[in-house]
């Protein structure tokens, strides 16, 4: 088997961190430098200029995604210096005869792209028929939040194709080794790679994985078990930068310190600080859920103390989100249980058994229904509706992983401004 390509795809908005992730990435065995389309979008066509002539020993790859005018985009990308020039497999078969040409005189290949391709197999072939160089196997960066994945379809294309086969979407050191495995020639690795703070590191993983390629048993985890793995290793801030801003309830705090709480909502809607309803919550959460309770945002009474802490902790529930107020908060703060609430007062309610369990709420100005997800750090509580729960949790983990290099960036003498490019992307009114 020939030594597979590691591609390594440059999905950012900015040149000059683009040229220096790409100079780790090869100094970490990156084959081929991919000007991403977020890149090309942003730099135009300079961007590929820049990389070639910064990168003269590596093959440099147009992620152009031609949808249609196939000549004259594959002619732009081929003056401008790339060798390799992608186009959608979708487009109608008259772009695709154009770009072909296009690509026979400029001397340069084709990567067809299968994102969104209803039949990849039959496309494939037609594709190939059609003079196209590669097939690109790749599921898009949106589709993968919410769990479709390209090695799946890598393997759907296994021995029906003649073409060379690439593969991108969401690969790290792992499912590229299996992707080889599977048959790929051609491995397109993009956040793994660019968004890792030690991105020669990250692209040595890869290259390793892929020159020795296996097929590892994997063990199957449910779907909550993901979410959860998911939330848990990523802040409440970046999961309201996940949700574009939203899902952040107002004006509470923890009152147990540096504690978190993660998991699926019981909700539980009491008045004037009657603590029935939340006491008895407490037997219907199951471990790893979260109680949040509206106490109509009442704060001179308390539906919460240190009595119902100890029986909630005891259960295993994962922590207390309260609109409204708390009380005995040194006991709580001592068990180191994630308690949030908006006020502390010292008297409690009287438990009348008035209110509702698991029924729908609002808590500091968010609409919480059982189940919903809720991720609570010292910065506050996050709700995330049940339905997008998993691609949330996945976009916010790709928060996360963006700000690793940007903190590496800024740790290495940028300001945040100069690494975010702020005044390009000001908005013009
Ligand atoms: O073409 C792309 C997005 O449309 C990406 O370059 C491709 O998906 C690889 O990036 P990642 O590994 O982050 O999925």
């Amino acid at each position: 088997m020939a030594t597979p390509t590691l591609q390594v795809a440059l999905d950012l908005l900015e040149l000059d961190r683009a040229v220096e992730i790409a100079g780790e990435a090869v100094r970490g065995g990156a084959d081929w430098i991919e000007v991403g389309t977020p890149l090309i979008k942003s730099e135009g066509m300079q961007a590929v200029r820049v990389l070639r002539e910064r990168f003269p020993g590596h093959e440099i790859v147009a992620d152009m995604k031609i949808a249609d005018t196939g000549a004259i985009e594959v002619e732009m990308a081929a003056k401008s210096g790339a060798g390799i020039v992608c186009i959608l497999a979708d487009a109608d078969d008259t772009v695709i005869v154009e770009a072909v040409r296009s690509a026979r005189k400029y001397g340069v290949r084709l990567m067809a792209d299968l994102i969104n391709v209803a039949d990849p197999v039959s496309r494939s072939r037609e594709l190939a028929a059609l003079g196209v160089d590669y097939i690109n196997a790749h599921v898009g960066i949106d589709q993968q939040m919410i769990g479709r994945s390209s090695l799946d379809l890598l393997r759907r294309l296994a021995g029906e194709v003649g073409t060379p086969v690439a593969v991108a979407g969401g690969l790290d050191a792992e499912t590229a080794s299996e992707a080889v495995a599977a048959g790929a020639s051609v491995v397109i690795v993009g956040g793994n790679i660019v968004k890792a703070a030690d991105v020669t590191g990250a692209a040595r993983r890869v290259r390793e994985a892929i020159d020795r390629p296996e097929i590892r048993p994997r063990e199957e985890e449910s779907r909550d078990a993901v979410i959860r793995r998911l939330f848990e290793g990523v802040s409440a801030p970046n999961v309201t930068d996940a949700m574009h801003r939203k899902g952040a309830m107002a004006g509470i705090v923890s009152l147990s310190g540096r504690v978190r709480a993660v998991g699926p909502a019981v909700t539980v809607r009491t008045v004037a600080g009657d603590w029935a309803k939340p006491v008895e919550a407490i037997d219907v959460a199951g471990p790893g859920d979260v109680l949040v309770i509206s106490n109509d945002g009442r704060t001179d009474v308390a539906p919460w103390g240190e009595l119902a802490t100890h029986s909630a902790k005891n259960r295993g529930v994962s922590g207390i989100v309260i609109d409204g107020a708390a009380r005995d908060v040194d006991d709580i703060r001592a068990m180191g249980f994630p308690v949030f609430a908006t006020a502390t007062v010292p008297n409690a309610g009287d438990p009348k058994g008035l209110g509702e369990i698991n029924t729908e709420i609002t808590c500091c100005g968010q609409e919480v229904r059982p189940g919903d997800w809720i991720v609570a750090d010292e910065s506050g509580v996050v709700v995330v509706p049940r339905e997008r729960a998993y691609e949330v949790a996945r976009r916010a983990m790709e928060v996360r992983k963006t700000e690793e290099r940007i903190r590496e960036e800024i740790r290495r003498g940028k300001t945040l401004s100069e690494v975010s490019e702020l005044l390009k992307w000001e908005r013009r009114h």
